[in-house]
């Protein structure tokens, strides 16, 4: 559906925020995994087309959508890590003012608004001020925008940012359940956040595509590489600075580090099964 080449921004100033990527995109959710400032958003903004490249090119369905966005504009949902509401304004109004805004006809906005408003579970909360919602219920009113016109891109910029467990789960699995016949594009920095969701991962670190494939894909990157020792009050530092180091947990046997390293780091170290974190620790590091 969508293919990135070489795509790369440079900001006034030089910065690069995106270096030279590549990748095609299809049906289904690509969880884009890479810490703060590795170029998610920027990336997310092109595709979106919201920017420009600085260079390379992006298709959608074989058209540059640089010299001709409107195809994807036009099935296109975005939802930016800093979407904004209107605090006097119910959800229905709020939703009724977005759909006029991208040309949706008053009659079959009204009915669009009842089903997606359904969708996101806030019927009941619709006819309330935004300015009294929680932040998990403003993200659902963010999804709730996106599917007024049923697109078939969605572009979501780290969407759990601010919501509690319970409205994460219940968020990842809406975006999933959506993700079955469109694409779903959805970045973040928390492994966990799409673990349970993207059969596609793609590691984004300093601008640059760092792996991308199924979790046991990922997982395989690591493999034999993961380990548990034991340490003392004085050696975490020590590990911390010669490993990448994963977790600490602090147990009743003593303190557990969790490291990555490539051979045994001691003669009592235990060799542990790798989950994603390891890896997307790896890759970024
Ligand atoms: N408009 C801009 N002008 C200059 N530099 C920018 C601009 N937008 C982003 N950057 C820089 O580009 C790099 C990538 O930023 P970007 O927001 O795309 O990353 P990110 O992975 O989304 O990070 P975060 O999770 O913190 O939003 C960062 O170093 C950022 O400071």
């Amino acid at each position: 559906m969508l293919e990135l080449t070489e795509v790369t921004k440079v900001y006034r100033g030089g910065k690069r925020a995106v270096d030279g990527l590549t990748m095609r995109l299809g049906t289904g959710l690509v969880g884009l995994l890479g810490p703060n400032g590795a170029g998610k958003s920027s990336l997310m903004r092109i595709v979106a087309t919201i920017t420009r490249p600085s260079s390379g090119r992006v298709l959608f369905e074989g058209t540059d959508v640089v010299a001709k966005p409107s195809a994807l504009r036009r099935t296109l949902g975005y939802l930016p890590q800093d979407f904004g509401v209107y605090p006097h304004l119910t959800a229905t109004e709020f939703l009724s003012y977005l759909a006029a805004v991208k040309g949706v006809s008053a009659r079959s906005a009204r009915a669009r608004i009842g089903e997606v408003l359904e969708l996101v579970n806030l019927t009941e909360a619709g006819k309330r001020p935004l300015g009294r919602y929680s932040g998990g219920m403003l993200r659902r009113v963010g999804i709730a925008q996106l599917l007024l016109t049923d697109p078939r891109v969605l572009v979501v910029d780290e969407p759990t940012a601010g919501l509690d467990p319970q409205e994460r789960v219940r968020f990842r699995n809406l975006l999933s359940d959506l993700a079955t016949d469109r694409l779903v594009l959805l970045s973040t920095h928390i492994v966990s956040d799409i673990e349970s969701v993207a059969g596609d991962i793609a590691i984004l670190a300093a601008g640059r595509l760092r792996h991308r494939g199924a979790p046991e894909d990922l997982l395989r990157v690591v493999d034999g590489q993961v380990w548990e020792v034991v340490a003392g009050p004085g050696e975490i530092a020590a590990l911390q600075a010669r490993f990448v180091v994963s977790r600490v947990s602090h147990t009743a046997a003593g303190t557990r580090v969790r490291l990555l390293s490539p051979s045994p780091p001691g003669a009592d170290a235990v060799a542990v099964t790798p989950d994603l974190e390891d890896a997307y620790l790896h890759l970024v590091r």
